[in-house]
């Protein structure tokens, strides 16, 4: 399957109260890979989200991907995202398996990405590009660092960071296959701008 469209990210503070109707929303809209962000501890809550993530996905033919944590994917046979800090790579495609989606947070740094690459990383993201609400402090990354990248990889490249249809056009010149967002989608008034926006992200990208 060919990693290309958008890349939904949900955030629990920005989705209280209406967490699976905006992602729903977005579903409808078409979102090629939509990965459950949660940095609480609460493991009950998680699991569950996770669980209502995976049914929803299913019914709309998207893939799940869990962030940071390779042991809940595991347990609900989906992908994830590990960051440089959220455990080894290798081991993770061992325990997934080779048909798992596994993405990897390379920065703004070629060498990241090549190591992910040889690591048997699916995907490898570069960010933040923009000011972003919900990681502020997150690296800056040049759209320079993505023309690199594009002629020395061969894996689908993913950018992050403060990503709204504004602004998403000049990464998509520059050879991004996967948008991310948050709150460019999200951050919605409604489900019908979620839905709105979901599809314009994928109008972009030609999917
Ligand atoms: C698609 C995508 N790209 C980058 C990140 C950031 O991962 P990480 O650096 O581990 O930071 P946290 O998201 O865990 O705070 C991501 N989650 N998804
Ligand atoms: C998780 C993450 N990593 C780099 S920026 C970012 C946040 C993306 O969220 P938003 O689209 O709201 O800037
Ligand atoms: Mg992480």
């Amino acid at each position: 399957m060919k990693l290309r469209g958008l890349y939904a990210i949900t955030d629990s503070q920005l989705l209280a109260g209406k967490f699976l109707s905006y992602v729903e929303a977005a579903l409808e809209g078409g979102v090629t890979l939509l990965q459950y962000r949660d940095k609480s501890s609460d493991e009950a809550r998680r699991l569950r989200e996770a669980e209502a993530l995976r049914d929803l996905c299913e019914r709309y033919k998207t893939q799940l991907i869990i962030n940071d944590d390779a042991e809940l994917a595991a347990r609900l046979n989906v992908g994830v995202h590990l960051g440089q800090t959220d455990g080894p790579l290798s081991p993770t495609r061992a325990l997934l398996g080779r048909d798992a989606i596994i993405g990897s947070t390379c920065h703004a740094q070629l060498g990241l990405a090549e190591q992910a690459a040889k690591e048997g990383a699916s995907y490898v993201a570069f960010g933040r590009f923009f000011n972003s609400n919900t990681k502020p402090g997150a690296p800056t990354c040049s759209l320079e660092l993505l023309d690199q990248a594009r002629q020395q990889l061969h894996l689908p490249i993913c950018a992050i960071g403060g990503i709204t249809l504004d602004n998403a056009a000049p990464l998509v010149a520059h050879g991004v296959d996967l948008l991310a967002v948050v709150h460019g989608l999200f951050g919605a008034e409604s489900t019908a701008e979620v839905t709105r926006r979901a599809r314009a992200f994928n109008e972009l990208l030609k999917i």
